[in-house]
């Protein structure tokens, strides 16, 4: 019995299916999690001190690679002066006017600690300033794991086969419309019958929880057409995408502005951080300026803001972007065209450091049901066979993969060899 199948046993004694998020029981693909002792730069070691190339980077945050020596220093740094005050401090202000500054739309930013808070808070804001119930998402879109939001979800929910999970009550459900990722002309049918009642539209501007599917033309700009029309406000939910498909998020690589944005992930650089900000008289409506409640006893963790403030500072450099971008693009193009050799039918999809690749007959997945359709067996015979040579991609087909500015050249050849035989066994 490997270290990992040991602790895995030892820790499902403890903690229900003995892991703290659904999607790391390996559920999807079968067989026994990894269990982890260190990650440097590109790569995570397992308690047997195997290596791997990591292209989960934690599910999105470390863009930098794992443990970049300036962001440890400042969390060293900060952490001698005390953990945490309940009370407001210098360097939250400081990160949050990077924010500010860097974010369309952005003037106002308020920090939680997780994703899901960040997108609760949103819809919580949304409904609160609109007066109205109802919330459109998107089939297959993950906005975390609160009630109005856990209903066709992607990401985790999809293994567990709950699109609407047993907890959330009906008459909450009820006002959540879900449709069709893409469907530009049912987004449109949706506002016609019910654009009065809409509080806000929520999308992943680039879905990266069902693997990754970006946005048709157009689609984006409708939804902010269509808010603008029926006075419903749009959230851009950028807690993978912010800060991962360019410097000012999918809202900046595509020209959109939202009137709420949500973070996580890469703002806090590996440590626990959201935020949900936007137009002004939007978020002064949230306490204690207006009646819209919403609090948290660690939000803005000193510790966890020095992370993000070094985090953003180091990916504001010079040609980092591009840098990532080639880099994600060399990685699919070569899957690409090892898949092509070997006659498997296999595309993929990118945007700046964000990929994702499909087991399909189809040139383009745009939309929930392509990528639900694709050969899941055959993906999941990859995922082991590419763990075995010691490639770490995310354990479900629906999961997007990242690329860090610590992956070199040699890993990416590295990945296309183990690729290439991967595929050979296929
Ligand atoms: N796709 C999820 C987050 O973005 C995966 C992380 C989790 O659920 O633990």
């Amino acid at each position: 019995m490997s270290r990992s199948e040991q602790l895995f046993k030892q820790a499902q004694s403890f903690i229900p299916g003995g892991v703290n998020s659904p999607v790391r029981a390996f559920k999807a693909v079968g067989g026994t999690p990894i269990f982890f002792q260190k990650a440097q730069g590109a790569y995570l070691y397992d308690v047997d001190d195997q290596r791997y190339v990591d292209y989960v980077q934690s599910w999105g945050p470390m863009i930098l690679g794992h443990a970049h020596p300036d962001v440890i220093q400042a969390v060293v740094d900060k952490l001698q002066y005390g953990l945490s005050f309940g009370a407001p401090t210098e360097i939250e202000t400081t990160l949050a006017e990077q924010l500010c500054d860097i974010i369309p739309g952005m003037d106002l930013v308020r920090f939680v600690n997780s994703g899901t808070e960040a997108t609760m808070s949103a819809i919580r804001l949304a409904r609160g300033v609109t007066g109205r119930d109802k919330i459109i998402k998107f089939e297959g879109c993950y906005h975390g794991h609160s009630d109005s939001l856990l209903i066709k979800a992607g990401s985790g929910a999809l293994t567990m086969g709950v699109p609407s999970s047993p907890g959330v009550p009906a008459s909450l459900a009820e006002h959540t419309i879900t449709l069709t990722y893409n469907d530009i002309e049912g987004l449109k049918q949706a506002f016609a019958e019910l654009g009065d009642q809409v509080a806000c539209v929520i999308v992943e501007p680039v879905a990266g929880n069902m693997n990754c599917v970006p946005p048709v033309p157009g689609f984006l700009e409708a939804i902010r057409e269509l808010c603008d029309q029926s006075g419903s406000v749009f959230i851009a939910d950028e807690v993978m995408t912010g800060f991962r498909v360019s410097l000012s998020g999918a809202q900046g690589h595509y020209g959109v502005t939202a009137d709420i944005t949500t973070l996580g992930k890469v703002i806090g650089g590996g440590m626990p951080v959201g935020a949900f900000g936007g137009k002004r008289e939007i978020m002064e409506q949230i306490a204690p300026l207006g009646p819209i409640y919403q609090a948290g006893t660690l939000s803005g963790n000193p510790v966890a803001m020095a992370a993000g403030l070094t985090n953003l500072g180091l990916i504001q450099a010079d040609g980092f972007y591009q840098a990532l971008t080639a880099k994600t693009q060399l990685l699919v193009d070569g899957m690409k065209a090892i898949a092509l050799d070997k006659g498997i039918p296999f595309t993929t999809n990118n945007v700046g450091s964000m990929f994702g690749f499909f087991f399909t007959e189809e040139t383009k997945v745009t939309n929930y049901s392509q990528v639900m359709a694709c050969d899941i067996e055959r993906f999941n015979r990859f995922f082991h066979l590419m763990l075995e040579q010691g490639v770490y991609f995310a354990p479900a087909s629906y999961e997007a993969g990242f690329m860090s500015q610590a992956h070199t050249q040699d890993d990416i050849e590295f990945t296309l060899s183990a690729c290439e035989q991967a595929m050979s066994k296929l």
